[in-house]
């Protein structure tokens, strides 16, 4: 199947490229994980994906539209819930028209698919870092876009709402068939959904390729610079991580 987001030979950066040139490509029904240090250049990398940043050198190419869920947003108004969400319809919506039912109806839907409906009609600047987190992500759902970018969005979440949000990215890719890539600092979120890796090492260098083989303890050590070990459960499919930190408690 044609990739729908493929990066070639890319430097990006900001001014100076931060690794050797990089190249991937996620195809319909793909989930890539995008694992490194804090600082490594996993939101400069989304920034570049957007347009935000121009690239430095090399190409890329994003099919069929791309919608972004950044860390954090600061509307410049006191927006209702509903309407940040009705955002994302934007470009369903012509110029000088309302929204119609169906937007509407979409924007229902996706806070439902999030169990926030009952913060439709809230302040979006009122609510919890983590509330605000899954209404940007029910915007990107209602978007429509091929490619849905995600910055670290489990990061603000509970553990139960991490699920919702892993199981929706699941969803997304293998219901939906969009592409879907997203940054974590969980390496066992990567474990558990994302079929490819692309994991930011340090001196510029970086692994690119299926999640279980990116996604191991000696390159997470190279990563992170700790130790960190693979585990295995008897009841459970996935491998978890766990770091082993060596703090007296
Ligand atoms: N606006 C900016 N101007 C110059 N340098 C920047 C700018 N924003 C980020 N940087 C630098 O680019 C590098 C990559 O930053 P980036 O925010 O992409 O890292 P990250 O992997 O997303 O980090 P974190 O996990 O902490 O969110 C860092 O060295 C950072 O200091």
């Amino acid at each position: 199947m044609t990739a729908s987001l493929s990066v070639s030979e890319l430097l990006y950066g900001h001014g100076q490229p931060l690794f050797s040139p990089l190249s991937f490509a996620c195809q319909p029904g793909k989930i890539w994980a995008v694992l490194g240090a804090n600082g490594r250049g996993k939101s400069t990398l989304l920034d570049t994906l957007t347009g935000v940043l121009p690239a430095l050198g090399g190409q890329f190419s994003v099919d069929g539209g791309v919608s972004v869920v950044p860390q954090s947003f600061r509307p410049a108004f006191a927006w209702q819930v509903q309407d940040v969400v009705l955002m994302g319809r934007a470009r369903h919506v012509a110029l000088f028209s309302q929204p119609s039912a169906d937007d509407r109806q979409q924007v229902a839907k996706a806070l439902s698919q999030l169990n926030i409906s009952a913060l439709a009609q809230q302040n979006f600047g009122t609510l919890s870092g983590g509330q605000q987190q899954l209404v940007m992500i029910a915007r990107a759902l209602v978007s429509g876009s091929q490619n849905i970018l995600l910055d670290e969005p489990c990061s603000a979440l509970d553990l139960a709402n991490q699920q919702v949000v892993l199981q929706l990215i699941s969803d997304l890719a293998h219901r939906q068939q969009r592409s879907v890539l997203f940054t974590t600092h969980d390496p066992t979120h990567a474990l558990q959904v994302a079929s490819h890796t692309l994991m930011l090492l340090p001196e510029g260098k970086w692994l690119a390729g299926e999640t279980d083989d990116v996604v191991t303890d000696r390159h997470l050590h190279q990563a992170y610079g700790v130790p960190v070990r693979t585990l295995t459960l008897d009841d459970y499919p996935r491998q978890v991580i766990a770091p082993l930190f060596s703090i007296e408690r």
